[in-house]
Protein backbone atom coordinates (compact mmCIF):
# COMPACT_ATOMS: atom_id res chain seq x y z
CA UNK A 1 0.00 0.00 0.00
CA UNK A 2 1.47 3.46 -1.07
CA UNK A 3 2.20 5.66 1.94
CA UNK A 4 0.68 8.79 1.54
CA UNK A 5 0.69 11.64 3.64
CA UNK A 6 -2.36 12.06 6.91
CA UNK A 7 -2.53 15.44 6.02
CA UNK A 8 -3.07 15.14 1.96
CA UNK A 9 -5.89 12.68 2.99
CA UNK A 10 -7.52 14.71 5.41
CA UNK A 11 -7.36 17.78 3.42
CA UNK A 12 -9.03 16.08 0.32
CA UNK A 13 -11.66 15.84 2.64
CA UNK A 14 -14.45 18.60 2.09
CA UNK A 15 -16.00 18.64 5.74
CA UNK A 16 -14.28 19.70 8.92
CA UNK A 17 -12.24 16.80 9.59
CA UNK A 18 -10.19 15.66 13.02
CA UNK A 19 -8.21 12.79 14.19
CA UNK A 20 -8.13 12.66 17.72
CA UNK A 21 -6.08 9.85 19.97
CA UNK A 22 -7.28 7.60 22.77
CA UNK A 23 -6.08 10.22 25.34
CA UNK A 24 -8.93 12.96 23.79
CA UNK A 25 -5.29 14.52 22.01
CA UNK A 26 -5.90 16.10 18.62
CA UNK A 27 -3.01 14.66 16.43
CA UNK A 28 -4.56 16.26 13.33
CA UNK A 29 -7.11 18.39 11.77
CA UNK A 30 -7.80 19.33 7.36
CA UNK A 31 -7.82 22.92 6.46
CA UNK A 32 -11.45 23.26 6.01
CA UNK A 33 -11.62 22.88 9.98
CA UNK A 34 -9.44 25.72 10.14
CA UNK A 35 -11.46 27.50 7.35
CA UNK A 36 -14.76 26.89 9.40
CA UNK A 37 -13.58 26.87 13.08
CA UNK A 38 -11.02 30.10 12.85
CA UNK A 39 -8.55 28.05 14.67
CA UNK A 40 -4.97 26.66 12.57
CA UNK A 41 -3.67 23.09 12.89
CA UNK A 42 -0.63 23.87 14.35
CA UNK A 43 -2.95 26.11 17.14
CA UNK A 44 -4.86 22.58 18.02
CA UNK A 45 -2.74 19.69 17.50
CA UNK A 46 -1.99 18.15 21.19
CA UNK A 47 -4.61 19.88 22.83
CA UNK A 48 -7.34 18.05 24.23
CA UNK A 49 -10.68 17.88 21.81
CA UNK A 50 -13.09 18.66 24.78
CA UNK A 51 -11.27 21.97 24.74
CA UNK A 52 -10.94 22.90 21.72
CA UNK A 53 -14.65 21.67 20.39
CA UNK A 54 -16.52 23.02 23.87
CA UNK A 55 -14.20 24.97 25.23
CA UNK A 56 -14.48 22.77 28.28
CA UNK A 57 -12.13 21.31 31.02
CA UNK A 58 -13.44 17.92 30.83
CA UNK A 59 -14.84 14.87 28.28
CA UNK A 60 -18.55 15.53 26.92
CA UNK A 61 -19.41 12.04 28.45
CA UNK A 62 -18.75 13.55 31.42
CA UNK A 63 -21.16 16.62 31.05
CA UNK A 64 -24.22 14.00 30.29
CA UNK A 65 -23.37 14.06 26.42
CA UNK A 66 -22.80 11.22 24.08
CA UNK A 67 -19.37 11.19 23.59
CA UNK A 68 -18.09 9.69 19.91
CA UNK A 69 -14.57 9.07 21.55
CA UNK A 70 -16.20 7.25 24.50
CA UNK A 71 -18.19 5.49 22.22
CA UNK A 72 -14.86 4.42 20.10
CA UNK A 73 -12.32 3.44 22.60
CA UNK A 74 -14.92 1.80 24.97
CA UNK A 75 -17.10 0.42 23.01
CA UNK A 76 -15.80 -0.05 19.51
CA UNK A 77 -18.63 1.78 17.99
CA UNK A 78 -18.47 5.01 15.65
CA UNK A 79 -21.52 6.75 16.56
CA UNK A 80 -23.31 9.90 14.91
CA UNK A 81 -23.93 12.36 17.15
CA UNK A 82 -25.02 16.79 17.29
CA UNK A 83 -23.35 18.63 19.72
CA UNK A 84 -23.04 22.32 20.22
CA UNK A 85 -19.19 22.80 18.93
CA UNK A 86 -17.78 26.20 19.52
CA UNK A 87 -15.35 28.43 16.84
CA UNK A 88 -12.20 29.78 18.23
CA UNK A 89 -14.08 32.95 18.65
CA UNK A 90 -16.52 31.24 21.19
CA UNK A 91 -19.36 31.27 18.83
CA UNK A 92 -21.67 28.27 19.78
CA UNK A 93 -22.61 26.42 16.69
CA UNK A 94 -24.95 23.20 16.02
CA UNK A 95 -22.76 20.21 14.71
CA UNK A 96 -23.29 16.69 13.60
CA UNK A 97 -20.34 14.73 13.90
CA UNK A 98 -19.81 11.15 12.90
CA UNK A 99 -17.23 9.19 14.09
CA UNK A 100 -15.00 6.91 12.22
CA UNK A 101 -12.65 4.37 13.56
CA UNK A 102 -9.58 4.54 12.25
CA UNK A 103 -6.11 2.81 12.37
CA UNK A 104 -2.67 3.85 12.66
CA UNK A 105 0.65 2.15 10.78
CA UNK A 106 1.13 0.23 14.22
CA UNK A 107 -2.63 -0.85 14.57
CA UNK A 108 -3.33 1.41 17.37
CA UNK A 109 -6.78 3.50 17.14
CA UNK A 110 -7.82 6.65 16.73
CA UNK A 111 -10.98 8.55 15.88
CA UNK A 112 -11.21 10.49 12.55
CA UNK A 113 -14.64 13.08 13.44
CA UNK A 114 -16.50 14.45 10.41
CA UNK A 115 -18.45 18.10 11.12
CA UNK A 116 -21.33 18.88 9.34
CA UNK A 117 -22.18 22.74 10.62
CA UNK A 118 -26.27 22.70 10.65
CA UNK A 119 -26.69 26.14 11.63
CA UNK A 120 -27.39 27.19 8.58
CA UNK A 121 -30.71 25.03 7.96
CA UNK A 122 -31.56 24.39 11.84
CA UNK A 123 -30.41 26.97 13.80
CA UNK A 124 -32.26 29.24 11.65
CA UNK A 125 -35.58 27.15 11.34
CA UNK A 126 -35.30 26.71 15.10
CA UNK A 127 -35.22 30.62 15.01
CA UNK A 128 -38.39 31.30 13.10
CA UNK A 129 -40.13 28.76 14.74
CA UNK A 130 -39.55 30.55 17.84
CA UNK A 131 -38.15 26.78 19.80
CA UNK A 132 -35.25 27.27 22.06
CA UNK A 133 -32.93 25.00 23.39
CA UNK A 134 -29.06 23.87 22.83
CA UNK A 135 -29.49 21.38 24.93
CA UNK A 136 -27.63 17.86 23.61
CA UNK A 137 -31.04 16.33 24.02
CA UNK A 138 -32.89 19.24 22.44
CA UNK A 139 -30.89 19.33 19.57
CA UNK A 140 -30.48 15.22 19.08
CA UNK A 141 -34.35 15.71 19.11
CA UNK A 142 -34.51 18.90 16.34
CA UNK A 143 -31.57 17.35 14.11
CA UNK A 144 -34.15 14.23 14.46
CA UNK A 145 -37.14 16.41 13.14
CA UNK A 146 -35.23 17.85 10.70
CA UNK A 147 -34.05 14.30 8.87
CA UNK A 148 -37.48 13.11 9.11
CA UNK A 149 -39.72 16.16 8.00
CA UNK A 150 -37.85 15.68 4.37
CA UNK A 151 -39.34 12.00 3.88
CA UNK A 152 -42.98 11.70 3.19
CA UNK A 153 -43.57 9.60 6.43
CA UNK A 154 -46.24 9.59 8.57
CA UNK A 155 -44.63 10.41 12.07
CA UNK A 156 -45.94 9.88 15.48
CA UNK A 157 -44.41 12.13 18.22
CA UNK A 158 -44.47 10.86 21.97
CA UNK A 159 -44.09 13.14 24.36
CA UNK A 160 -45.53 14.57 27.96
CA UNK A 161 -48.25 16.89 28.06
CA UNK A 162 -46.77 20.83 27.23
CA UNK A 163 -43.35 19.54 25.77
CA UNK A 164 -43.66 20.70 22.47
CA UNK A 165 -45.53 18.38 20.19
CA UNK A 166 -47.51 20.68 18.45
CA UNK A 167 -44.56 23.45 17.85
CA UNK A 168 -42.40 20.15 16.40
CA UNK A 169 -45.23 19.01 14.26
CA UNK A 170 -44.96 22.80 12.77
CA UNK A 171 -41.22 22.43 12.34
CA UNK A 172 -41.64 19.23 10.45
CA UNK A 173 -44.66 20.82 8.21
CA UNK A 174 -42.11 24.15 8.17
CA UNK A 175 -39.29 21.74 6.40
CA UNK A 176 -41.16 19.49 4.33
CA UNK A 177 -41.68 19.88 1.07
CA UNK A 178 -45.63 20.85 1.63
CA UNK A 179 -44.38 23.72 3.82
CA UNK A 180 -46.17 25.96 0.46
CA UNK A 181 -49.71 24.12 1.40
CA UNK A 182 -51.56 23.90 4.80
CA UNK A 183 -50.95 22.70 8.43
CA UNK A 184 -54.70 22.13 10.01
CA UNK A 185 -54.91 21.07 13.62
CA UNK A 186 -57.22 19.21 15.08
CA UNK A 187 -57.51 18.32 18.90
CA UNK A 188 -58.76 14.33 18.76
CA UNK A 189 -59.30 15.08 22.70
CA UNK A 190 -61.62 18.03 21.87
CA UNK A 191 -63.90 17.87 19.15
CA UNK A 192 -67.20 15.41 20.36
CA UNK A 193 -67.82 11.96 19.15
CA UNK A 194 -70.85 12.58 17.20
CA UNK A 195 -69.01 15.75 15.12
CA UNK A 196 -65.83 13.96 14.99
CA UNK A 197 -66.68 12.13 11.00
CA UNK A 198 -67.91 15.88 10.02
CA UNK A 199 -65.23 17.41 11.94
CA UNK A 200 -62.22 15.68 9.86
CA UNK A 201 -64.40 14.80 6.38
CA UNK A 202 -66.91 17.55 6.18
CA UNK A 203 -70.78 17.87 5.59
CA UNK A 204 -73.16 18.17 3.11
CA UNK A 205 -75.90 20.72 3.04
CA UNK A 206 -78.70 19.30 5.94
CA UNK A 207 -76.30 16.22 6.49
CA UNK A 208 -77.89 16.14 10.02
CA UNK A 209 -80.00 18.49 11.72
CA UNK A 210 -78.05 21.06 12.95
CA UNK A 211 -75.90 20.96 9.66
CA UNK A 212 -76.37 24.44 7.87
CA UNK A 213 -74.30 25.12 4.61
CA UNK A 214 -72.16 22.43 3.10
CA UNK A 215 -68.58 22.30 5.53
CA UNK A 216 -65.46 21.13 4.01
CA UNK A 217 -63.76 18.84 6.53
CA UNK A 218 -59.78 19.36 7.70
CA UNK A 219 -58.85 16.21 5.78
CA UNK A 220 -59.84 18.16 2.72
CA UNK A 221 -58.29 21.42 4.05
CA UNK A 222 -55.04 19.85 4.48
CA UNK A 223 -54.66 18.74 0.62
CA UNK A 224 -51.40 19.32 -0.04
CA UNK A 225 -50.01 19.98 3.46
CA UNK A 226 -49.87 18.70 6.86
CA UNK A 227 -52.62 17.42 9.18
CA UNK A 228 -51.33 17.40 12.73
CA UNK A 229 -53.75 14.89 15.00
CA UNK A 230 -53.16 16.18 18.37
CA UNK A 231 -53.82 13.57 21.12
CA UNK A 232 -54.67 10.90 18.78
CA UNK A 233 -55.04 8.63 21.45
CA UNK A 234 -58.83 9.77 21.90
CA UNK A 235 -59.95 9.02 18.32
CA UNK A 236 -63.23 6.53 19.16
CA UNK A 237 -62.71 3.48 17.88
CA UNK A 238 -65.20 3.70 15.72
CA UNK A 239 -63.94 6.53 13.75
CA UNK A 240 -60.67 4.81 13.84
CA UNK A 241 -61.89 2.12 11.58
CA UNK A 242 -63.06 4.87 9.53
CA UNK A 243 -59.98 6.82 9.24
CA UNK A 244 -57.93 4.04 8.74
CA UNK A 245 -60.29 2.81 5.52
CA UNK A 246 -59.12 6.52 4.12
CA UNK A 247 -55.68 6.44 4.83
CA UNK A 248 -55.81 2.90 2.91
CA UNK A 249 -57.54 4.31 0.13
CA UNK A 250 -56.75 7.80 0.40
CA UNK A 251 -60.50 8.25 -0.68
CA UNK A 252 -63.24 9.77 1.70
CA UNK A 253 -67.18 11.12 1.32
CA UNK A 254 -68.21 14.49 3.02
CA UNK A 255 -70.91 13.15 5.61
CA UNK A 256 -74.34 13.11 3.43
CA UNK A 257 -72.45 13.25 0.49
CA UNK A 258 -72.07 10.75 -2.86
CA UNK A 259 -69.23 11.95 -4.18
CA UNK A 260 -65.75 10.24 -3.19
CA UNK A 261 -63.34 12.76 -2.39
CA UNK A 262 -59.42 12.70 -2.71
CA UNK A 263 -56.86 15.11 -0.66
CA UNK A 264 -53.15 14.03 -0.80
CA UNK A 265 -52.56 15.12 3.28
CA UNK A 266 -49.26 14.17 5.04
CA UNK A 267 -50.09 13.12 8.55
CA UNK A 268 -48.24 13.89 12.07
CA UNK A 269 -49.95 12.53 15.10
CA UNK A 270 -48.82 13.21 18.73
CA UNK A 271 -49.84 11.64 22.20
CA UNK A 272 -48.83 11.54 25.87
CA UNK A 273 -49.96 8.40 26.46
CA UNK A 274 -48.27 5.33 25.16
CA UNK A 275 -50.42 3.88 22.29
CA UNK A 276 -49.37 0.09 22.23
CA UNK A 277 -50.64 0.37 26.01
CA UNK A 278 -53.60 1.74 23.92
CA UNK A 279 -53.31 -1.06 21.74
CA UNK A 280 -53.21 -3.87 24.37
CA UNK A 281 -56.65 -2.36 26.36
CA UNK A 282 -58.30 -2.49 22.96
CA UNK A 283 -58.80 1.05 23.07
CA UNK A 284 -56.38 1.81 20.44
CA UNK A 285 -56.39 -0.37 16.53
CA UNK A 286 -52.96 -2.10 15.74
CA UNK A 287 -53.58 -1.04 12.34
CA UNK A 288 -54.14 2.36 12.34
CA UNK A 289 -51.19 2.43 14.67
CA UNK A 290 -48.78 1.05 12.45
CA UNK A 291 -50.08 3.59 9.87
CA UNK A 292 -49.58 6.39 12.11
CA UNK A 293 -46.12 5.71 13.64
CA UNK A 294 -44.10 5.56 10.33
CA UNK A 295 -41.31 7.10 12.21
CA UNK A 296 -41.66 7.95 15.72
CA UNK A 297 -40.04 10.41 17.75
CA UNK A 298 -40.04 10.95 21.20
CA UNK A 299 -39.29 14.51 22.74
CA UNK A 300 -37.78 15.06 25.55
CA UNK A 301 -39.14 16.43 28.77
CA UNK A 302 -38.09 19.77 30.23
CA UNK A 303 -36.04 17.81 33.10
CA UNK A 304 -34.53 15.85 31.06
CA UNK A 305 -33.08 19.18 29.11
CA UNK A 306 -32.44 21.46 32.39
CA UNK A 307 -29.45 23.01 30.22
CA UNK A 308 -32.22 24.85 28.52
CA UNK A 309 -34.20 26.20 31.22
CA UNK A 310 -32.19 29.71 31.49
CA UNK A 311 -32.21 30.49 27.97
CA UNK A 312 -36.12 29.23 27.75
CA UNK A 313 -37.11 31.50 30.70
CA UNK A 314 -35.84 34.70 29.23
CA UNK A 315 -37.21 33.53 25.96
CA UNK A 316 -40.69 33.40 27.36
CA UNK A 317 -40.51 36.43 29.77
CA UNK A 318 -39.91 38.27 26.54
CA UNK A 319 -42.65 36.91 25.27
CA UNK A 320 -44.96 37.71 27.98
CA UNK A 321 -43.57 41.39 27.82
CA UNK A 322 -44.54 41.75 24.31
CA UNK A 323 -42.48 44.72 23.59
CA UNK A 324 -42.30 45.92 27.40
CA UNK A 325 -39.36 45.65 29.67
CA UNK A 326 -39.29 41.97 30.30
CA UNK A 327 -38.94 40.96 33.26
CA UNK A 328 -35.76 38.58 34.55
CA UNK A 329 -35.09 35.71 37.13
CA UNK A 330 -32.73 36.55 39.93
CA UNK A 331 -30.05 33.44 40.91
CA UNK A 332 -32.93 32.31 43.39
CA UNK A 333 -35.50 32.42 41.16
CA UNK A 334 -33.13 30.27 38.52
CA UNK A 335 -31.85 28.04 41.39
CA UNK A 336 -35.48 27.27 42.02
CA UNK A 337 -36.60 26.48 38.42
CA UNK A 338 -33.09 24.41 37.92
CA UNK A 339 -34.48 21.63 41.11
CA UNK A 340 -37.91 21.52 40.23
CA UNK A 341 -39.08 18.39 38.19
CA UNK A 342 -41.74 20.28 35.55
CA UNK A 343 -44.82 17.86 35.19
CA UNK A 344 -46.04 20.40 32.53
CA UNK A 345 -42.54 20.83 30.71
CA UNK A 346 -42.78 24.32 28.51
CA UNK A 347 -46.02 24.68 29.18
CA UNK A 348 -46.30 25.05 32.80
CA UNK A 349 -42.88 27.18 32.54
CA UNK A 350 -44.58 29.63 30.65
CA UNK A 351 -47.58 29.53 33.46
CA UNK A 352 -45.32 29.69 36.49
CA UNK A 353 -43.91 32.90 34.83
CA UNK A 354 -46.61 34.58 33.95
CA UNK A 355 -48.38 34.44 37.60
CA UNK A 356 -44.48 35.77 38.42
CA UNK A 357 -44.55 38.79 36.52
CA UNK A 358 -47.32 39.69 38.12
CA UNK A 359 -46.17 39.31 41.37
CA UNK A 360 -42.92 40.03 41.45
CA UNK A 361 -41.21 43.66 42.32
CA UNK A 362 -39.14 45.52 40.28
CA UNK A 363 -38.92 43.07 37.41
CA UNK A 364 -36.61 40.79 39.72
CA UNK A 365 -38.11 37.51 39.63
CA UNK A 366 -37.05 35.64 42.95
CA UNK A 367 -38.06 32.00 44.20
CA UNK A 368 -40.92 33.13 46.75
CA UNK A 369 -42.39 34.79 43.52
CA UNK A 370 -42.41 31.47 41.47
CA UNK A 371 -44.29 30.02 44.63
CA UNK A 372 -43.63 25.82 43.31
CA UNK A 373 -44.90 23.14 44.66
CA UNK A 374 -42.52 22.44 47.86
CA UNK A 375 -43.46 19.24 47.80
CA UNK A 376 -42.86 18.53 44.17
CA UNK A 377 -39.66 19.98 44.34
CA UNK A 378 -36.57 17.77 44.07
CA UNK A 379 -33.14 18.10 45.04
CA UNK A 380 -30.52 18.12 41.85
CA UNK A 381 -28.92 14.57 41.86
CA UNK A 382 -25.59 14.73 41.72
CA UNK A 383 -24.96 14.47 37.65
CA UNK A 384 -23.69 11.22 36.75
CA UNK A 385 -26.37 9.07 39.46
CA UNK A 386 -28.77 11.56 38.33
CA UNK A 387 -28.32 10.70 34.66
CA UNK A 388 -28.01 7.15 35.09
CA UNK A 389 -31.07 7.26 36.95
CA UNK A 390 -32.94 9.75 34.35
CA UNK A 391 -31.47 6.77 31.51
CA UNK A 392 -32.63 4.46 33.34
CA UNK A 393 -36.09 5.20 33.43
CA UNK A 394 -35.85 6.76 29.84
CA UNK A 395 -35.40 3.20 28.43
CA UNK A 396 -37.79 1.31 31.05
CA UNK A 397 -40.24 4.10 29.49
CA UNK A 398 -39.68 3.64 26.11
CA UNK A 399 -39.41 -0.50 25.89
CA UNK A 400 -42.88 0.25 27.46
CA UNK A 401 -44.07 2.32 25.10
CA UNK A 402 -42.91 -0.08 21.85
CA UNK A 403 -44.16 -3.21 23.51
CA UNK A 404 -40.94 -4.18 24.61
CA UNK A 405 -39.50 -4.39 20.90
CA UNK A 406 -35.49 -3.93 21.01
CA UNK A 407 -35.01 -2.21 17.42
CA UNK A 408 -37.46 0.17 17.72
CA UNK A 409 -36.17 1.21 21.21
CA UNK A 410 -32.53 1.16 20.02
CA UNK A 411 -34.06 3.60 16.75
CA UNK A 412 -35.68 6.15 18.93
CA UNK A 413 -32.85 6.46 21.44
CA UNK A 414 -30.35 7.02 18.28
CA UNK A 415 -28.01 4.21 18.98
CA UNK A 416 -27.41 0.66 17.65
CA UNK A 417 -29.07 -2.67 19.41
CA UNK A 418 -25.84 -4.05 20.42
CA UNK A 419 -25.29 -0.51 22.61
CA UNK A 420 -29.03 -0.86 23.88
CA UNK A 421 -28.35 -4.60 24.87
CA UNK A 422 -25.73 -3.24 26.81
CA UNK A 423 -27.53 -0.57 28.50
CA UNK A 424 -30.32 -3.08 29.32
CA UNK A 425 -27.74 -5.83 30.89
CA UNK A 426 -26.17 -2.95 33.21
CA UNK A 427 -29.34 -1.51 34.35
CA UNK A 428 -31.02 -4.40 34.38
CA UNK A 429 -33.35 -4.43 32.05
CA UNK A 430 -32.88 -7.58 30.12
N1 LIG B 1 -38.43 24.62 22.59
C1 LIG B 1 -39.35 25.56 22.84
N2 LIG B 1 -39.03 26.86 22.74
C2 LIG B 1 -39.93 27.82 23.01
N3 LIG B 1 -41.20 27.58 23.36
C3 LIG B 1 -41.59 26.31 23.47
C4 LIG B 1 -40.69 25.22 23.22
N4 LIG B 1 -41.37 24.07 23.39
C5 LIG B 1 -42.62 24.41 23.74
N5 LIG B 1 -42.77 25.75 23.80
C6 LIG B 1 -43.99 26.51 24.16
O1 LIG B 1 -44.66 25.75 25.19
C7 LIG B 1 -46.06 25.75 25.00
C8 LIG B 1 -46.55 24.33 24.84
O2 LIG B 1 -46.08 23.80 23.61
P1 LIG B 1 -46.99 22.85 22.69
O3 LIG B 1 -48.41 23.32 22.67
O4 LIG B 1 -46.30 22.64 21.39
O5 LIG B 1 -46.91 21.52 23.58
P2 LIG B 1 -47.66 20.12 23.40
O6 LIG B 1 -46.66 19.08 23.73
O7 LIG B 1 -48.30 20.07 22.03
O8 LIG B 1 -48.76 20.17 24.52
P3 LIG B 1 -50.05 19.21 24.72
O9 LIG B 1 -49.56 17.83 24.95
O10 LIG B 1 -50.68 19.76 25.95
O11 LIG B 1 -50.88 19.36 23.48
C9 LIG B 1 -46.30 26.62 23.76
O12 LIG B 1 -46.57 27.94 24.22
C10 LIG B 1 -45.00 26.57 23.01
O13 LIG B 1 -44.78 27.73 22.22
Amino acid sequence: MPSIELQDIIDANDQPFVVIDSAYRIVAANRRYAETYGATPEAIVGEHCYAVSHHSPRPCHENGEQCPHRALFENGEAVEVVHTHFHANDQPERTRIRGHALRGPDGERYLGEQLYPLEADIGLDCDAMQMVGQSPAFLACVDNLARVAESEASILLYGESGVGKELAARFIHARSQRRGGAFIVINCAAVPETLFESELFGHERGAFSGSSGLKKGLFELADGGTLFLDEVAEIPLALQAKLLRVLETGEFRRVGGTHTLTADVRLVSATNRRLLDEVDEKRFRLDLYYRLAGIDVVLPPLRERRADLPALAAFLLKRLAGGRRACRLDASGLAALQAYDFPGNVRELRNLLQRAVLTCRDGVIGAADLNLPVAAVTPVQPATQGLADIERAHIRALLASRGGHRGRVAQALGVTERTLYRKLKRYGLS
